[in-house]
């Protein structure tokens, strides 16, 4: 099966702009799609990788400036619906979560992510078709029902954890142990608490 790892490669991870200027989100967002990728390669998966810029990447980069939708139920219409997707923005990712994605073996599996999006997705089945941003899983469950797909859903942290805003961050210096956990503390930042919760500061 194709697999898929679409990332922004021009003015990536907007909403991480008040703790890292536009250099730093590129740099960061490369870590993550390092991670990534090279997570799906000890799995024993060969990504595509397409950007809609220039990124540096461990992969070959396809540059393609279709946004997420059109791109992906474009290479949807070109596989006949057999098409892994799993975002750059997973830097938690691991050989155990990824085999776990790939397990069942039905007609389309979702991979929640916090806050309401669809962290990756694996289609087997002609006629499913994405629709990205807002709550999308809600409308990936709706989508797999109206035509009659078979759908299972993918319980984990790790896949569930994409990093979009500062807050996030503190899950990658807790729980990461690759490049983007790397980079952040090369960059000089910090879990700290602060009002019970856990948070970052930078040095
Ligand atoms: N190829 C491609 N990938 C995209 C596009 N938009 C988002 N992505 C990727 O899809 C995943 C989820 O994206 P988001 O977190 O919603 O968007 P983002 O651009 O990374 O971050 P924000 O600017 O903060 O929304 C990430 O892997 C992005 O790099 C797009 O238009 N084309
Ligand atoms: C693309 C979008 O990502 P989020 O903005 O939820 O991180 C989604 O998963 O629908």
């Amino acid at each position: 099966m194709r697999v898929v790892v679409p990332v922004s490669g021009s003015d990536p991870k907007t909403r991480l702009a008040a703790v890292l200027d536009t250099d730093e989100r590129l740099l960061f967002a490369e870590a993550m799609l390092g991670d990534v990728v090279e997570t799906l390669a000890a799995a024993g998966y060969t990504p595509d990788v397409v950007a809609t810029g220039p990124i540096d990447c461990p992969v070959p980069v396809t540059v393609d400036d279709r946004g997420l939708d059109p791109l992906v139920n474009g290479l949807l219409d070109d596989t006949g619906g057999d098409l892994a997707v799993v975002m750059a923005d997973l830097p938690l990712l691991t050989t155990e979560a990824v085999q776990r994605l790939f397990a069942p073996d039905t007609d389309v599996v979702l991979a929640p992510g916090r806050g309401g999006g669809t962290n990756a997705v694996v289609v087997r089945h002609p006629e499913f078709r994405v629709d990205y941003h807002g709550a999308s899983i809600r409308d990936h469950r709706r989508i797999a029902r109206e035509i009659g797909a078979d759908l299972a859903e993918i319980d984990s942290r790790r896949l569930a954890t994409d990093i979009d805003e500062p807050g996030d961050l503190a899950e990658v210096l807790l729980h990461g142990d690759g490049r983007a956990a790397d980079w952040l503390a090369d960059a000089g930042f910090e879990v700290v608490a602060e009002d019970g919760r856990v948070g970052v500061t930078r040095n």
